[in-house]
């Protein structure tokens, strides 16, 4: 008999496009959400986005609560969780980069309302995604979670965001041609749950963002464009999975190990597209396409090596050979790989010296 069930959750509405700020107002009402929200946002982001959206509330009677949190951690959750219900507001709206994003996502799941995803830079895939990622002690939890009942993208805030933002975003896509090889190597050795529409959702939008790597310079609005619909495409993938394996493997292991050993070093999808070249190599050896996501990145800006992230050479072997422990998630890090290995990966892969 035939028994298998799954639920697929999407967003309902996504709005994107140059000045769509101001539609955000039109969405809540597009959606029928009543009573006051409560804006997650984080210093720079309130000042581009959070504070002019609020305006647009407040000319039409309604005052939003707003917290700025600085990180991601469970203790942001709860500090948010505790304003939503002080403040008594009925639905959250998660205003600014990744870790805004996520802690609005993972409060609103807690609290059981609805959340808006805001971005303000298109740095990483986690905008329509049903996870959020955060760091606990010594490991990193992907905790399941809703994803956005809307997203509102609006590409004029999104180009003018620093650009090393926007490469991020791109390394993060990139990334995800290693993420799939490590989820098809856990499906064959673990027998781990695998979709094939998630996987191949997660390498076409790789593929498609690397194709037009000559739209994506920093200034032109269309990057912005071009760059978000591959992180919604991503976070859809994510949500066809249930998890965030076809957007992360080896190479989030890695940058989740250097967010300990290197704190505010680098931005999350710089480490995860560096990660990317050296979990490349591993899987294929030297004459696989470990040379073409280095390209890739190369293309758009974003870094390739140790140095261009700030990080020391030592800190990057560190992290290699311990990374597998953050996480119970098969992949090609195995067990674990020894110190020779990961300086002999990282050597001919030019990430180090
Ligand atoms: N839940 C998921 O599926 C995913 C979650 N993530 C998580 O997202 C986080 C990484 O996201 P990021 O956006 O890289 O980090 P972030 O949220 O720390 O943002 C980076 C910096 O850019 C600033 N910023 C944002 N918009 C700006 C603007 N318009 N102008 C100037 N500054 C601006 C932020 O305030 C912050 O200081 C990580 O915690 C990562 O684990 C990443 C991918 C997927
Ligand atoms: O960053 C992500 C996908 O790009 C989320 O992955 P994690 O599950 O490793 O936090
Ligand atoms: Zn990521």
């Amino acid at each position: 008999m035939f028994e298998k069930s799954t639920w697929i959750r999407l967003p309902r509405n996504v709005v994107v496009g140059h000045g769509v700020r101001n539609e955000v107002l039109g969405v809540v009402n597009d959606l029928h959400l009543q009573g006051r929200p409560l804006f997650v946002t984080s210093p720079t982001p309130r000042e581009v986005a959070a504070d002019p959206i609020a305006a647009d509330f407040e000319a039409a009677g309604i005052e939003p609560a707003i917290v700025t949190i600085e990180r991601a951690t469970f203790e942001a959750v709860e500090r948010v969780i505790e304003v939503a219900e002080a403040e008594d507001v009925s639905y959250l709206v998660g205003i600014g980069g990744g870790k805004a994003i996520d802690i609005a996502k993972l409060a609103s799941h807690h609290l059981d309302m609805g959340f808006l995803s805001v971005p303000t830079a298109a740095s990483h895939d986690g905008i329509v995604s049903n996870r959020g990622s955060v760091p606990d002690g010594d490991s990193r939890h992907s905790v399941a979670a809703e994803p956005p009942l809307a997203v509102v993208a609006d590409t004029g805030i999104l180009a003018d965001a620093p650009w090393e933002l926007t490469t991020a975003g791109c390394a993060d896509i990139i990334s995800n041609y290693t993420a799939v090889m490590d989820w098809r190597l856990a499906q064959r050795l673990k027998d781990v749950e695998y979709s094939e529409y998630a996987a191949a959702l997660s390498e076409m939008t790789a593929e498609i963002l690397v194709d037009n790597a000559d739209l994506i310079r920093p200034g032109l609005e269309e990057s912005a464009w071009v760059v978000t619909k591959a992180l919604m495409s991503s976070g859809v993938a994510m949500s066809i999975a249930g998890s965030s394996r076809p957007a992360s493997g080896a190479e989030h292991l890695f940058s989740h190990q250097l967010d300990r050993l290197a704190p505010d070093a680098a931005l999350h999808g710089h480490q995860v597209g560096v990660g990317s070249i050296l979990t490349a190599y591993l899987h294929q050896g030297g004459d696989g396409i470990w040379r073409d996501i280095r390209d890739a990145l190369s293309s758009i800006d974003a870094p390739t090596t140790a140095d261009d992230l700030g990080i020391g050479d030592e800190t990057v072997i560190e992290a290699l050979t311990t990374c597998h422990e953050i996480r119970d998630r098969y992949t090609i890090l195995g067990d674990g790989m020894n110190e020779r290995a990961a300086r002999d990966v990282a050597t001919k892969t030019g990430v180090i010296d």
